[in-house]
């Protein structure tokens, strides 16, 4: 196989990766007020009462904007039309945040759109595994009219006409345009490496690939719609919380509401006001009833809310990666334990064969002989590594004997192998000849099945490969009706990825369990433990016990979050809270999890996790945050109001703002500015260090909540003081 640096024919074809430099994106640090002038449009569309009803708080900011306005039209004051306009500009400022969050994701969803233009596809009628040429026809169709089913070829410089798997072939593709990685990735059959992506380009070689996706439904149609943020529904946790909102905003209403006997039956309180005139019956009481409630209401996390959400699906998308789910990137921020895979996840995952343990008497030659005739139609990666390992080291030729039965490999077998029906190298003894190899226990169990005896000697070669944290494959052999024999060990040689141990060490700080499950044997699995720094780990898992393992966790109160790559993960990552699937693995392991890592790195989890609790942070510190400052305005807000009325009341008026409508006002003001002021935070998250929950909970309570609580008494005495310097007469 080769694999030659990307050359692209047509350069101009290249579509480049959406910016994905944080440091460079609006929210990371201040917001850019033109950002906000562009989503400006889209704000205002979003006033529409229909789409705004999902948002309950704003919603009735909305009917008490709508109902002040009518009462300014009939009965005109200036200080009417100033509450009417900044109720409107407290909605629009709330949908500006929304409008800023899903503004992120355009620009790449119009890059990823850019990709999804019409392919030719050589789809294949009539193709079987192993098919000579001639015996299957191709046509050329539109890639549009590919189905779930077709299968197609795809050769060096064509772009992958859909989403499937390879089922024949090695190459090298070019992924940069959904990936952002310049380097060409390699996509193979059999193994965990086998999905590929529509508007990806084959570099090398050429691919025979199964389609897995009707049209309408490709990976890339599910991207553009998760980064424009179109897809988004409420999470339990937003609709809990909205409900509270709710919840909220109708105890406030009562209270107003019982405000207003007060209000219109006590004649100081209108002589309290400063302008008289305009506050004797004449529409002032509706319009001040209205301010104190839109003020006492939670609108400042009514009009962040959505937008927090949405940005941290913008940040995992940075991150490359995607969640198929918002309530999958909240659960990721509460998860305690997390299950990766050996193979391909803590090692780099191309097992390669590197060595021959022969038992007994059995010689060199007739091990290889054995490991190649088995191999020879393994399509894993493994199974290729052994037939070139023994090519070379052996030179044996590499053709298939003819009506050989193939039998492949399986995680539930974990074996896999040939039956020779000819008994081809001895031909004299007759009879069938069957060749098995794969995990040692596997094997030995064949071999006594067969009616054969296990040699002592395999384990001390199981254990020498597997100390070194190899995977030892048996080999092993039955002639005829004769017992079944034992030939020897494949090492299997696979290396960690570096850099994990301080990873694995960060979880732990951050309270997370973190387990290794792996179809190997023990030995092999406790020797990559200790090196790649679990905390735990689970050898010899067929697919039903990584299931049982989440189930168990989950049983005893665990939020799990899962990495895997391959179709034996696919049950696992289902049923996992947090399914997180390599890009790089099968198409069933990709359908299966609720995320997908574009950049098939495993360790990715660990920022999945950081993204989680920064948003369960942020929503927690702004929701600590809009109560405390209801709170406070209520505190600022009713002194001034009625401080004529009660004497006792007055002393509490600790602000002396200038008058009862110059504090309504800003009072107002404040409620709406603050949303907008807050925009930067919502999108960007709190920050957060990993520290224990407890103490993260509390220290934000007391920031956000003490915070909350505070400034509103400075800002709207700012604002009361300029406001009467510019508005003479409020
Ligand atoms: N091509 C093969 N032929 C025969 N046996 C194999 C083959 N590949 C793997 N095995 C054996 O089957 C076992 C389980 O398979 P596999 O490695 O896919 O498990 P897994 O559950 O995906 O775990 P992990 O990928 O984390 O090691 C391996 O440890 C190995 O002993
Ligand atoms: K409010
Ligand atoms: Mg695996």
């Amino acid at each position: 196989m080769t694999a030659p640096a990307p050359v692209r024919e047509k350069p101009d074809e290249v579509v480049r990766p959406p910016d994905r430099d944080p440091a460079r994106r609006i929210g990371a640090g201040l917001i850019d007020p033109r950002q906000l002038w562009l989503a400006l449009p889209a704000a205002l569309r979003k006033l529409n009462p229909v789409t705004l009803a999902r948002n309950p708080v704003m919603f009735v900011t909305e009917i008490g904007a709508a109902l002040t306005t009518g009462l300014a039209i009939a009965h005109p004051s200036g200080f009417g039309w100033l509450i009417t306009a900044w109720l409107w500009l407290t909605v629009v400022f709330a949908n500006l945040a929304e409008a800023v969050a899903e503004s992120r994701g355009r620009a790449q969803a119009d890059t990823l759109r850019g990709m999804r233009r019409q392919t030719v596809a050589r789809r294949l009628g009539g193709w079987e595994p192993g098919a000579p040429a001639g015996s299957y026809v191709e046509e050329s169709v539109g890639a549009g009219e590919l189905r779930r089913g077709d299968v197609v070829v795809v050769e060096a410089g064509e772009l992958v006409p859909g989403d499937g798997d390879v089922i024949e072939g090695v190459a090298s593709i070019d992924e940069s345009a959904i990936t952002g990685e310049s380097a060409p990735v390699i996509r193979e059959s059999g193994g965990d490496r086998s999905a590929v992506t529509g508007g990806t380009r084959v570099l090398s070689d050429r691919i025979v690939v199964r389609v897995t996706q009707d049209p309408g439904e490709s990976f890339l149609d599910r991207m553009i719609s998760l980064v424009e943020g179109a897809d988004r529904q409420k999470t339990p946790n937003e609709l809990a919380l909205n409900l509270l909102l709710v919840m909220m905003t109708f105890v406030f209403l009562v209270a107003v509401l019982t405000l207003q006997p007060m209000a219109i039956f006590s004649k100081d309180f209108m002589s309290a006001a400063h302008d008289t005139e305009a506050l004797t019956a004449n529409g002032v009481t509706g319009i001040v009833l209205v301010s104190l409630l839109v003020c006492l209401i939670p609108t400042t996390i009514g009009g962040l809310l959505s937008a927090i959400g949405i940005a941290g699906m913008d940040r995992l998308v940075q991150r490359n990666v995607l969640a198929m789910s918002g309530r999958a990137v909240e659960a990721a921020g509460d998860v305690n334990t997390l299950l990766l895979d050996k193979t391909g996840t803590i090692t780099h995952g191309n097992r390669r064969a590197s060595e021959l343990l022969t038992v007994g008497s059995v010689t060199d030659r007739k091990l290889a002989d054995a490991a190649l005739l088995s191999s020879l139609a393994d399509e894993t990666p493994e199974g290729r590594s052994i037939v070139e390992y023994v090519h070379e080291r052996f030179g044996m030729p590499q053709v298939a004997p003819k009506d050989a039965e193939w039998v492949p490999f399986s995680a539930m077998t974990r074996m896999s192998g040939v039956d020779l029906p000819g008994g081809t190298s001895r031909p004299e003894s007759g009879g069938c000849r069957r060749l098995r190899k794969g995990a040692a226990t596997a094997v030995a169990g064949w071999v006594e099945d067969n009616g054969g005896t296990v040699p002592v000697a395999l384990d001390a070669c199981v254990e020498q490969v597997s100390a070194s944290g190899g995977t030892p494959l048996a080999v092993a052999e039955c002639q005829g009706e004769g017992p079944a024999r034992l030939l020897g060990v494949i090492h299997l040689k696979d290396v960690v990825k570096p850099g994990l141990r301080e990873r694995f060490a960060e979880l732990r700080r951050m309270g997370i369990r973190t387990v290794m499950v792996t179809g190997d044997n023990p030995v092999t699995a406790k020797a990559i433990a200790d090196e790649a720094g679990v905390d735990d780990f689970l050898a010899e898992a067929t697919p039903e016990d990584k299931l049982a393992l989440i189930k168990k966790e989950q049983a005893g109160g665990h939020l799990v979050a899962m990495t895997g790559d391959g179709t034996n993960d696919a049950p696992a990552l289902a049923q996992a809270d947090v399914g997180v699937a390599m890009n790089t693995g099968t198409s069933a392991a990709k359908e299966a999890g609720n995320m997908v890592d574009l950049d098939s790195d495993p360790t990715k989890i660990i920022d999945i996790v950081e993204i989680g609790k920064q948003l369960l942070i942020t929503r927690g510190a702004l929701t600590a945050f809009s109560i405390a400052n209801d709170i406070a305005k209520y505190f600022a807000i009713l002194p001034a109001m009625f401080g004529g009325v009660y004497p006792a009341v007055d002393a509490a008026n600790i602000m002396r703002l200038h008058s009862p409508t110059s504090a309504i006002l800003s009072a107002v003001i404040f409620n709406a500015v603050i949303i907008v002021a807050l925009i930067p935070l919502a999108l960007r998250g709190v920050r957060y260090r990993p520290s224990s929950a407890d103490s993260l909970l509390t220290r934000n309570l007391w920031i956000y909540g003490m915070g909350g609580l505070l400034l509103p008494f400075l800002a709207i005495k700012f604002i009361d003081v300029a406001v009467v310097q510019f508005i003479p007469g409020i």
